[in-house]
């Protein structure tokens, strides 16, 4: 049945709606969803609330079939069982409904009334003019109708949506179309006609004829003598007619676009640290989404994208709004209220009350109880005590989670000095964009800044030399190489001087997801100083060697090639057995392909064996370059700010000697840390 917009009649006009007049446009989805509170899913067309039902809409590319765009009408299709076809053509492949998932969400919105922001995107053909930016903040919207289609075997929805207001020319309108008639027709209604078989009334939706639109009546969808499905075309009264919202019937509406904050005392902490840190910002200027790029805070420059570039025709505006404020202390982000009374406690999501005295924090971290999860040597390496996780047996790696406390802290250029003079040296950490990632133009959850030889496997950072970067952060850098001497000489491996420096920094919810550390041309020992906020650092086994195959994303299994059957892994016993058989030679590969596929089954990812919580001036050492073959690890800070300094070793063939000259420094005498 075809349902209509009720409940309309003269009212106010809705030009309140409208706190900002205009287009708000962004180059990058995650630059839109990031910036723009109404629309922050990455990959749908549709944002929904579970209150208010559909608040965002995107329509870019293919609409399908008869989607339909003018001044203030939108016709489009509702989400859901579409796949292009060999020809690029999107076709159904299966039944929609509207009582789960998003559809259920535009339902909600059509029957609530609830304005809904929608943004074009430059691949949309059914505007039928070109749009100045990848994504273009179009204006808020109501539906005014959904109806049933049938599109070959299947059906699916259509919908009407209306501009909220009508007095003013959309800024998508041609050039030469006149401004909005102060008087407008908001009488005329497409006609309704009863059906005979099953006595609901549809609207005539398209020219010419008319048809069932109950998609549960026999004659849904007939079209006797009429044209053919590709023929239709929309009757003109259903195009032109407009309904006259009345604003005190709509509930709440969406601030379209967001306006920039204006930072004081009172909201500084949640722009620079807290809850709004990662919020991007519509510039004032030229009404860009601008998202939290630096740590220093927001600066509207097309300078910043590394990739994908700035088009031609986006503007180098100056707009910046920066964060700065007093040095937050080391008290301030972890916590110990009761001993340092006069600070305020910490507001980190797993914050956690230490249960003795300041010592006992640093000196006894707490960590998950074991599952199956690695042996654990604890010896004093004073001033530090060590921790050590033997992961997977013997040729796989070391994990030293060096535990520091107060003492160690408080010395001289030690971790409370650094946490200072992090925050006080202008350090150039930013986000950057990933170079893989899902979605084009995602940014890490992170700031951060390389020095010494470039590392750029997971992302472009542009990086310094070591006699370009600030002598604080080469004293990060020596505590590093101290703990890395360390573990290594334990170990069979040559010492290999670290050459690189990854300075991580989070604040708010930001955290480095799942992740190895392992590329070809990386060292094997990786060492890392925590500042600031506490964190919890997991480990993991990759989930194709712990479940022995992998999921494709459209559904396939393959089998882990030279599956090396760790210790740990889903199924241990049986899959040993039949790889030793194989090693025996009592198997061929392809016996024992069919063997592996008789036990394994797809898995959920590996439960991680290993969660140590990192506090101010810990260290943590991971040797091997196995541990980063088959296993991954990630940090969760507690919210707060923290520092991650991370000192790796580059494998200096094949590059060349100036550069390699990047990698190298030398502190002032007596400065090298010694592990004091
Ligand atoms: O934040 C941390 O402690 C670790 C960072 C890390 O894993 C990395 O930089 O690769
Ligand atoms: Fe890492």
């Amino acid at each position: 049945m075809c349902r209509g917009a009720t409940g309309m009649g003269p009212g106010m006009s809705s030009t309140s709606y409208m706190k900002i007049e205009g287009l708000t446009e962004t180059q990058t989805r995650p630059d839109l969803c990031e910036t723009i509170p109404w629309f922050k899913h990455y990959q749908s067309g549709v944002y929904s609330s579970k209150e208010k039902g559909c608040i965002g809409l995107l329509i870019d590319d293919s609409c399908g079939g008869r989607c339909y765009v003018d001044e203030e009408i939108i016709i489009t299709r509702l989400s859901g069982s579409y796949e292009k076809d060999l020809k690029g053509n999107l076709v159904l492949k299966q039944s929609q409904t509207l009582l789960s998932g998003t559809n259920a969400a535009v339902q909600k919105s059509f029957t609530n009334h609830q304005p809904i922001g929608v943004i074009i995107g430059d691949r949309n053909g059914d505007i039928g003019r070109s749009l100045p930016h990848r994504y273009n903040v179009m204006d808020l919207f109501i539906i005014t109708h959904i109806w049933p289609e049938k599109m070959g075997a299947f059906t699916g929805y259509k919908m009407r949506l209306q501009k909220v207001d009508l007095t003013r020319k959309s800024w998508w309108a041609a050039k030469d179309s006149p401004d909005p008639s102060e008087t407008r027709d908001f009488e005329t209604r497409p006609e309704i006609i009863t059906c005979n078989a099953c006595t609901q009334g549809s609207c005539r939706t398209f020219k010419g004829i008319w048809t069932c639109l109950n998609r549960d009546c026999a004659r849904f969808w007939e079209f006797i003598d009429g044209p053919v499905n590709a023929e239709l075309e929309y009757d003109p009264v259903f195009l032109s007619h407009r309904f006259l919202w009345d604003q005190n019937s709509l509930p709440e509406t969406l601030d379209l676009v967001p306006q920039a904050p204006v930072i004081s005392d009172r909201n500084r902490d949640l722009w620079r640290h807290g809850e709004n840190a990662r919020q991007g910002i519509v510039c004032p200027h030229c009404r860009k989404c601008v998202p939290r790029v630096f740590l220093s805070g927001w600066k509207c420059t097309a300078k910043h994208f590394v990739s994908p570039q700035p088009r031609k025709n986006e503007l180098d505006c100056p707009w910046s709004l920066l964060v700065d404020g007093p040095v937050v202390s080391v008290c301030d982000v972890i916590a110990l209220p009761e001993i340092f009374p006069h600070s305020s406690p910490r507001s980190g999501k797993n914050a956690a009350m230490p249960r003795g005295g300041l010592e006992s924090f640093y000196d006894q971290p707490r960590f998950a109880p074991k599952t199956s999860g690695p042996d654990i040597d604890r010896v004093t390496m004073a001033p530090y005590v060590r921790l050590r996780y033997s992961v997977g047996g013997d040729n796989i790696g070391t994990v030293d989670h060096i535990v520091s406390n107060t003492a160690i802290n408080a010395k001289d250029r030690g971790p409370n000095y650094l946490f200072q003079r992090f925050q006080e040296l202008d350090l150039g950490l930013r986000r950057e964009r990933l170079t893989h990632a899902p979605v084009k133009g995602l940014m890490t959850g992170h700031f951060l800044v390389n020095s010494g030889l470039p590392y750029k496997f997971v992302v472009t950072t542009q990086s310094k030399s070591f006699s370009e970067t600030h002598q604080d952060v080469l004293l990060a850098h020596s505590r590093l190489v101290w703990a890395t001497r360390q573990t290594v000489a334990e170990s069979n491996h040559e010492f290999q001087k670290p050459n690189e420096l990854l300075l991580v920094c989070y604040v708010a919810d930001m955290d480095m997801g799942y992740h190895d550390d392992g590329e070809d041309v990386l060292g094997p020992t990786v060492a890392t100083l925590s500042l600031g906020a506490s964190s919890t650092m997991f480990l993991r086994m990759k989930a194709k060697y712990f479940a022995g195959l992998r999921k494709s994303d459209k559904g396939s299994t393959s089998l882990t090639k030279y599956d090396p059957v760790l210790i740990g892994c889903h199924d241990y016993e049986r899959r040993k057995a039949l790889k030793d058989q194989y090693d025996q030679g009592l198997f061929t590969e392809d016996q024992y392909d069919a063997e592996r596929r008789k036990i394994l089954r797809p898995m959920t990812d590996a439960p991680p064996i290993i969660k140590m919580e990192l506090h101010h001036g810990h260290m943590v050492v991971m040797n091997g370059q196995n541990l980063q073959k088959y296993y991954e690890h990630k940090v969760v800070p507690d919210g707060g700010l923290r520092f991650a300094v991370t000192a790796r070793h580059i494998k200096e063939q094949g590059i060349k000697a100036e550069d390699i000259r990047m990698g190298q420094y030398i502190l002032p005498p007596g400065q090298a840390y010694n592990g004091e």
